[in-house]
């Protein structure tokens, strides 16, 4: 497939990008490097730095296109309270340039980054995609109205669309992995400690109702998560969106995350306790299971592997 993949010099969409060029797919990155690298865009994808406002028309209307990856967005939670309009304009206004160029260049397929954060505090675990949808901050508001847009260009345009909801993504493919400028992530900040970049991680709150007292993730391989977008394209149907959550299934506490980084660096990793992160629930664990009936996909990469490569990456 010849593939526009938006968001490819970030973090995730590097990885992916990646993937899908392994593939054999042909990809073309649009990106405005707001937070990527252009040393981030995967070898053997063509790159054109815009917004996709500016740009997604213009690169559609070449022509040849089957589909659309679309991972281009802001997406730090902190950042998106402070200032929501940003985020209304950046995510969801930028997705509707976006989607209308698809629709005036009649390209129907697209594979969404989605996030946990449209169900904002869950009522019960594992989440399942049935479950209601209740952001606790803009972010995963805007995240949420694209999906609801999806679901209404797949109902009146025909769009063939999948939201994939990440839980905690993780991991490193190679030479492709996460630096954000501002870095908020668990793993990576407490990597960043055995790397000398930090002196100590601050674990944000030990009085969640949990057992150790933190909070719990579910975090998932970016590999496998990129494993996940390959199979979404090939179940895009025209006038269909599904939408699917991505996690493992299991949980680990900000603690155990810290233990599993000391033994695999190696390193003491300093911690301190600091006061709670605002807006952070005490527990988020996705079902995964309807993307593993419908589509087959199994998580191939625990916990260990995910700081292992990140480890690997940040050295
Ligand atoms: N990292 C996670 O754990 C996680 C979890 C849930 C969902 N997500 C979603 O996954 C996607 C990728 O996340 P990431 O961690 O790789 O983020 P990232 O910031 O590393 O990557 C986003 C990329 O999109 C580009 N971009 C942003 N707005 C753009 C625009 N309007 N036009 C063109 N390019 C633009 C940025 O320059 C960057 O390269 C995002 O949509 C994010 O909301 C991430
Ligand atoms: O330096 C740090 C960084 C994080 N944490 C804690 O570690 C856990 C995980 O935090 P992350 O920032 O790594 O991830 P989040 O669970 O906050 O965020 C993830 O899930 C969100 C949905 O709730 C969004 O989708 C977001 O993009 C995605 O990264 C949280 O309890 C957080 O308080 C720390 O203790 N110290």
């Amino acid at each position: 497939m010849k593939l526009l993949v938006t968001g490819g010099a970030g973090y995730i969409g590097s990885v992916v990008g990646a993937q899908l060029v392994e593939a054999g797919h042909e990809v073309v990155v649009l990106d405005d490097l707001s937070t990527g690298h252009a040393d981030a865009v995967p070898e053997g994808a063509r790159f054109v730095q815009g917004s996709l406002r500016e740009a997604a028309y213009g690169v559609l209307a070449e022509g040849g296109f089957d589909g659309v990856v679309h991972f281009a967005a802001k997406s730090l939670v902190g950042e998106s309270v402070e200032q929501p309009a940003l985020y209304w304009d950046k995510n969801l206004g930028e997705s509707l340039a976006l989607f209308d160029a698809m629709r005036r260049t009649g390209v129907a397929k697209i594979v969404f980054s989605s996030t946990a954060a449209t169900y904002g505090e869950p009522e019960s675990t594992p989440i399942l995609e049935t479950d209601p949808t209740r952001p606790t901050n803009p972010y995963g508001a805007t995240k949420l109205a694209i999906d609801g847009v999806l679901t209404e260009y797949a109902r009146l345009h025909g769009f063939g669309a999948v939201s994939l909801r990440y839980f905690n993504v993780a991991g490193a493919l190679g030479p492709y992995g996460e630096r954000h400028t501002v870095e908020t992530h668990l793993i990576p900040n407490v990597l960043a400690v055995a790397t000398g970049a930090r002196e100590h991680v601050k674990l944000f709150g030990d009085d969640y109702p949990t057992e150790d007292g933190t909070c719990i993730r579910d975090y998932v391989h970016v590999v496998d998560l990129g494993n996940a977008h390959l199979l979404a394209l090939d179940c895009c149907t025209e006038h269909e969106h599904r939408i699917y959550n991505l996690g493992s299934g299991s949980g680990y506490s900000v603690q155990q995350v810290v233990d599993v980084c000391r033994q695999v660096t190696g390193h003491p990793i300093p911690a301190e306790i600091a006061p709670r992160r605002a807006g952070d629930p005490a527990v988020l664990i996705a079902s995964s299971e309807k993307i593993q009936a419908e589509l087959g996909w199994r998580v191939e990469r625990d916990l260990a592997t995910m700081v292992a490569d990140a480890w690997k990456f940040c050295q």
